[in-house]
């Protein structure tokens, strides 16, 4: 290959992706699936749930796309026009993660920095993301440096905790009796005795946004576990919910913290499914809004890659 060498620095920002259309949720979850084709029933399962959410573009589509070019241009900011350049890379949708490697190689890029968008580290989410990354870069000659969590950031933080409070001001009256329930997505139980992180950094994330915004009644929660067989991490938000109505509470707050997009897992899991739910209880349930390309996340972000980049000199 006759590659012109860059001196810019190639970021790889990495999602989880989502189909196109309707048509390709079966190709998409089959490779979530790692080349299993779903059941029928599992198929038109998720069909109809991503049928709730999707008015023509699919949300995670276009928020990846304004997330990687607000940080783009973020990074021009912070470190000059030239200086970085970004590429995408999805777990489970094109381009896959192997393409944004590919193509910082076809320019020429000869270091980069490697970033997820979610913020706490999990062998099994952000460590299979960068263990995908890492191969791909070693086969074309990249030295890649990784952003391993950014789960304390302040300015994640920040941002985090005033949406908790945009999102209490909305209760009114019943402000102070609300409970604030931060959540992530769920994963297999196993982890823990594999001294994974994630549960931890869930926690740390949760109580330092509890702390900045001043809010002293808060639980988090597991949402979106999966049907393996196999025990997920629990107690799941419908669990809680049912408790949390047992014990009178009326009124709940729900920080998604372990996600940063309006995607299938917010938009159905929570306001579709878990506000039916609380609903029908008579309780009511609202939901902070979604970081996707806030400024203040964008900042986190870049940071965290000028971080990584300054721990490898
Ligand atoms: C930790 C974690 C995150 C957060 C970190 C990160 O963002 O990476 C995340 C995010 C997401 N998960 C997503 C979608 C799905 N995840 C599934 C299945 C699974 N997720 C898992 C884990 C996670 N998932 C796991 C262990 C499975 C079981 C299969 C496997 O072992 O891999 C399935 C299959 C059907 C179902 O179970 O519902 C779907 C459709 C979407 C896109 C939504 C959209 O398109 O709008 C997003 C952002
Ligand atoms: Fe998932």
């Amino acid at each position: 290959m006759s590659t012109k060498e860059s001196n810019a620095i190639g970021v790889l920002v990495m999602s989880y992706g989502t189909p196109e259309s309707l048509e390709g949720v079966e190709a998409y979850y089959t490779h979530i699936r790692r080349g299993n084709p779903p059941s029928a029933e599992q198929l038109a399962d998720l069909t109809a749930r991503y049928r709730a959410i999707v008015g023509g573009v699919f949300p995670l589509r276009e928020n990846t796309d304004r997330q990687v070019s607000a940080l783009q241009r973020t990074l021009d900011e912070l470190a000059g026009e030239g200086a970085f350049v970004c590429y995408q890379g999805l777990k489970h949708a094109s381009p896959f993660i192997e393409d944004g490697v590919a193509a910082m190689a076809a320019n020429g890029i000869k270091k980069a920095v490697a970033i997820v968008l979610t913020p706490q580290y999990s062998v099994m989410s952000v460590g299979g993301y960068m263990k995908r990354a890492e191969e791909e870069a070693a086969k074309h000659g990249i030295k890649m440096q990784t952003v391993r969590e950014y789960h304390l950031h302040p300015q994640l933080i920040d941002e985090l905790s005033s949406r908790v409070q945009e999102g209490l001001d909305r209760f009114g009256g019943s402000r102070e009796d609300t409970m604030v329930l931060f959540s992530a997505h769920s994963l297999p139980a196993r982890i823990v005795e594999m001294k994974d992180p994630y549960p931890e950094q869930l926690l740390e994330t949760s109580r330092a946004v509890a702390e900045e915004a001043g809010v002293r009644k808060w639980e988090f929660t597991w949402q979106s576990a999966g049907q393996t067989g196999q025990p997920w991490l629990g107690p799941d938000i419908l669990e809680t919910l049912d408790r949390l109505n047992g014990e009178g509470v009326k009124s709940v707050l729900v920080a998604p913290v372990g996600f940063v997009s309006d995607h299938l897992e917010v938009l159905y899991d929570l306001d579709i499914e878990a506000r039916k739910f609380a609903e029908e209880r008579g309780m009511r349930l609202e939901r902070i809004r979604m970081l996707n390309d806030d400024a203040q996340y964008m900042t986190a972000l870049a940071e965290s890659v000028l971080a990584a980049l300054k721990e490898s000199e």
